[in-house]
This record gives structure tokens, C-alpha cells and sequence, in this order.
């Protein structure tokens, strides 16, 4: 299973610029998150700070005991081990074909055999449906394709945690709904902890268990997916409506007058360009392919959120109850409709038991 990431009060600055402050979240064990935000907050340089290839000035990131900022070189260079890590341009070797491509962090960090190395290479390979193209280089596929592979590279290590930084990016939005469920696939199999960095609105609110969001140097929000799905805060619902008007401006943060203008110019009638309806709400969650093992982390979420659903807003619980079979709403002790939360006291699990653990 995927382990836990526990970041703490982290700040990152180059120079004097500050990227973030103060960035506290948690990445719930097998769970999938996706963190959003406009171009520039500073996405990117989180996952190379989660990773310890950057450095944050304060705070702390938690994994297996070990805080990350402040241990010795040789503990990252083991922690590392855990990750796996899909760049936003796939970063592979152009002068070697896929296959070595893949095979590269197996031959420089392990001592398996050649034959070892390619059971494992075409096992990672098949599961990102690249199988035949093992002799290609880089060059002569599509960006789809090489995704798919600096996906299966990030898998070569088995890792625990794996971060993708925009694995949409320049793909067609068909393509992106495969990665998408190349994702949910590829967590129902190997049960790893997950974070997307992506502006795709679509991947947004169907992909991830928990969404958050970085702006003005902050983690706006970050929590279960219904809780940002159905948020108010004027940033999240802007920028998952993919408006121009509202607190985001080209260039990161409007200034008030700016703001005052383009509503009135809509008030006025004119069109920003985006769509009319408010697409706020709760859309289903993809799910693995049939055939495909249940995610191990949808069971051990629904128990984490139902613990601290009277701490959400009442749009937020009804979308978490209004995901429930009834068997769980009846586990739970809720009704859906209601907005009041779950019993402290959930009754026998609704679940088949396997290997002796509910
Ligand atoms: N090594 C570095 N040295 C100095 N500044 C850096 C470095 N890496 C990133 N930055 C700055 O940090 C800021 C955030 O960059 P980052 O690439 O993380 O943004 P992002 O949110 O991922 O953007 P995008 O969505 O466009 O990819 C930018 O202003 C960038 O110039």
C-alpha cells in the first residue's frame, strides 16, 4: 500500500521571491489527490520539494517517520526510492528506444539481471499499454505515447508514491481520458499514493479522491473532492469554471479595479467567452476498469471522511452521502438527503472481509 505524505507548515522561496507559504496538507495513504492552480503558484516546484530535489526554507514533510527537509542525504536518497515520478514532458533519453528508456532506473539502481530487467520492463510496459513498442525512440511517437512511458518508467521501482506533473499537458481530450483512467487503473492494481499536478478541469473533478488548490502564495483549499466540487470560495469556483471573471488575472492576481469592470461589462451583457452554466457539484468518480481489482483506498477513504464529515459544509455532506450505496448509508447512520453527518457509532461494515481485515 501507498504510504502517507504529511506536509507541514512548508515555505519555499527563491531569493526574494516567495513561491508558497505555510503549506499544510495530508496525502491519505493509496488515495489519489490532484493539486490545481494558476500557471506560476508554484505547482511544480511542490512536487520537486515533495521529491527533496528542491528545499523548502520551513516546515516539514513526513514520510515513514523521516522528515524529508532536514534528514542526511543518504536517508533522502532511500526515501527516494519511494517515489516515482512522471515529469511534464515524459524526460526521457532521446537517443534510447522506449525499452531502455525504462529500463534505465532499474539497470543504474538495482542489481537485477537483464532477464529480470525485462520481465519487469514489459510487465510495466503492458499495464501502460505500450506493449510492440518497445524499439521506438522518443522521437518517432506521439506525446501520448511518450507519457506513457515516463509513466511506465516511474513504475519500474515499484513506487509507493508516485507524482505526475501535468500527465495531460499537450494531449488531445481523448487521450487525456485514457491517461485519466490509465491513473485509476494503474492505483486499483498497486495501490500507490497519487498526486496530479493538472489545470484540466475534467481530471479535476473526475480523477482524484481529494483536490486542492495553490494562489497567492497559498494552499487555498485542500480536502475531499466534494468539499472543493462544491465550494463557494470565489478562486476554486472560478478556476474550476474555467472563467475570466473572478479573482484570478493573467498574470495570477487581479487588482479590484480590474475586477469592477469586467462585471460591470457583464452585467452590461458582454460575453467573457465562458460557458453559461455553473458546473459546481459532485460528479461521479472515475472507476477501474472491469476486471480490474476495487481501489483499496475508496473503502479506508469513505471511513477517513465519514470520520470528519460534520466538519464539512452541507453541499460537501450531501455529495459524500449521495455517494453511498444504501448498505453504507445504512453502516453509517445516514440517510441521503440528510446534512447532519454520521453517527460516531457506524454498525457492522456493509464490506466482505478479506484476508481476516474489515
Ligand atoms: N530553480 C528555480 N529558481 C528560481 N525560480 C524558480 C525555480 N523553479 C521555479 N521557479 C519559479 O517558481 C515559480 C513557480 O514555478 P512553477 O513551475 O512551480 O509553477 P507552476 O504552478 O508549476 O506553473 P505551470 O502551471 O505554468 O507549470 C515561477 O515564478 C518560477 O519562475
Amino acid at each position: 500500500m501507498g504510504v502517507e505524505v504529511v506536509v507541514e507548515g512548508l515555505t519555499k522561496s527563491f531569493g526574494k521571491q516567495t513561491i508558497w507559504r505555510d503549506v499544510t496538507l495530508t496525502l491519505p495513504p493509496g488515495e489519489v489527490s490532484v493539486m490545481l492552480g494558476p500557471s506560476g503558484t508554484g505547482k511544480s516546484v511542490f512536487l520537486k520539494s515533495l521529491v527533496g530535489l528542491l528545499k523548502p526554507e520551513r516546515g516539514k514533510i513526513t514520510i515513514n517517520g523521516t522528515d524529508l527537509v532536514r534528514c542526511s542525504e543518504h536517508k533522502l536518497y532511500e526515501i527516494r526510492k519511494l517515489f516515482g515520478v512522471l515529469f511534464q514532458d515524459g524526460a526521457l533519453f532521446g537517443s534510447m528506444n522506449l525499452f531502455d528508456n525504462v529500463a534505465f532506473p532499474l539497470r543504474e539502481h538495482t542489481r537485477k539481471t537483464e532477464a529480470e530487467v525485462r520481465r519487469i520492463v514489459l510487465e510495466k510496459m503492458e499495464m501502460v499499454g505500450l506493449v510492440g513498442a518497445e524499439k521506438k525512440l522518443p522521437g518517432e511517437i506521439s506525446g501520448g505515447m511518450r507519457k506513457r512511458a515516463g509513466l511506465a518508467r516511474a513504475l519500474v521501482l515499484d513506487p509507493e508514491i508516485i507524482l505526475c506533473d501535468e500527465p495531460d499537458s499537450g494531449l488531445d481530450p481523448v487521450r487525456t481520458a485514457y491517461l485519466s483512467q490509465l491513473l485509476i487503473d494503474l492505483n486499483s492494481q498497486i495501490d500507490a499514493t497519487i498526486l496530479i499536478v493538472t489545470h484540466n478541469i475534467t481530471v479535476a473533478r473526475t480523477v482524484p479522491d481529494n483536490l486542492g488548490m495553490l494562489f497567492r502564495r497559498e494552499l487555498v483549499m485542500f480536502g475531499p473532492r466534494e468539499v472543493l466540487l462544491t465550494s463557494d470560495e470565489p478562486v476554486v469556483e472560478q478556476f474550476l469554471n474555467g472563467r475570466r471573471i473572478g479573482p484570478i488575472g493573467m498574470s495570477e492576481e487581479k487588482d479590484q479595479a480590474t475586477m469592477a469592470a469586467e462585471l460591470a461589462h457583464r452585467d452590461a451583457g458582454h460575453s467573457d467567452g465562458s460557458p453559461d452554466e455553473d458546473v459546481r457539484g459532485v460528479v461521479p468518480q472515475l472507476e477501474p476498469t472491469p476486471g480490474l481489482p476495487p481501489r483499496g483506498a475508496v473503502r479506508r477513504r469513505k471511513d477517513r471522511v465519514m470520520s470528519i464529515i460534520h466538519t464539512l459544509s452541507p453541499d460537501a455532506r450531501q455529495g459524500i452521502i449521495a455517494s453511498l450505496t444504501p448498505d453504507e448509508q445504512r453502516h453509517y447512520r445516514v440517510l441521503a438527503g440528510a446534512h447532519q453527518g454520521a453517527t460516531a457509532h457506524p454498525t457492522p461494515s456493509p464490506w466482505p472481509r478479506q484476508g481476516g481485515v474489515l
